[in-house]
């Protein structure tokens, strides 16, 4: 398997709106997306651009905001120990998620639920930080020409 590019940072909040205050007024981030609910995830996300790491893809990493939704949120039990929020996860590109999948069973590492669609509309799937050297790591499909991201 090749690993890609660091598509996002995720960044769990307790409040959107004040991190997108932050990351506006204090670093000074210009694009930050309308917050979107993504109800089967159990989060409100939005994303902000930071500027061209020079990537293949001409695009920065992103930063993926994430604050709870509902009582069923995953991200509950993150906010009970990191009340502020912070660093949740990263996410890596693969080229095809079903090899990339493979790959991480056949070295033994959890993965974590069923490959399903994420924030940028593209299949996902998880594997278990404590497999991961302590990283909740999420693993997406590259978004093909024109995909919405
Ligand atoms: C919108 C983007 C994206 C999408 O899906 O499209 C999202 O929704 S991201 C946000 C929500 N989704 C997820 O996080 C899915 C994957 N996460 C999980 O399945 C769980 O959170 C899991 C298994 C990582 C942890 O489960 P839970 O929180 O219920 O249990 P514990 O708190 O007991 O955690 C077990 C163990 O793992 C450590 N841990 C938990 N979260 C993290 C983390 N983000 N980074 C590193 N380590 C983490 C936790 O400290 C526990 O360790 P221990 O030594 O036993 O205390
Ligand atoms: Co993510």
């Amino acid at each position: 398997m090749k690993l890609g590019r660091l598509n996002h940072i995720g960044v769990a909040t307790p409040s959107i709106a004040d991190s997108v205050a932050y990351y506006r007024d204090i670093m000074g981030a210009t694009q930050i997306t309308e917050p979107f609910d993504l109800p089967e995830q159990g989060v409100k996300v939005c994303f902000v651009d930071t500027p061209d790491t020079g990537g293949t893809t001409g695009e920065g990493t992103q930063i993926e905001l994430i604050e709870p939704l509902g009582e069923k949120s995953t991200l509950n039990t993150f906010m009970e120990k990191n009340p502020l929020g912070g660093q949740h996860h990263v996410c890596y590109e693969v080229a095809d998620i079903e090899e990339a999948r493979r790959w991480f069973e056949e070295k033994g590492k959890r993965i974590l639920g069923p490959t399903r669609i994420g924030a940028h509309g593209t299949p996902i799937f998880f594997l278990h930080p404590k497999d991961m050297m302590g990283q909740l790591t999420e693993i997406m499909e590259t978004p093909t020409e024109g995909a919405q991201v």
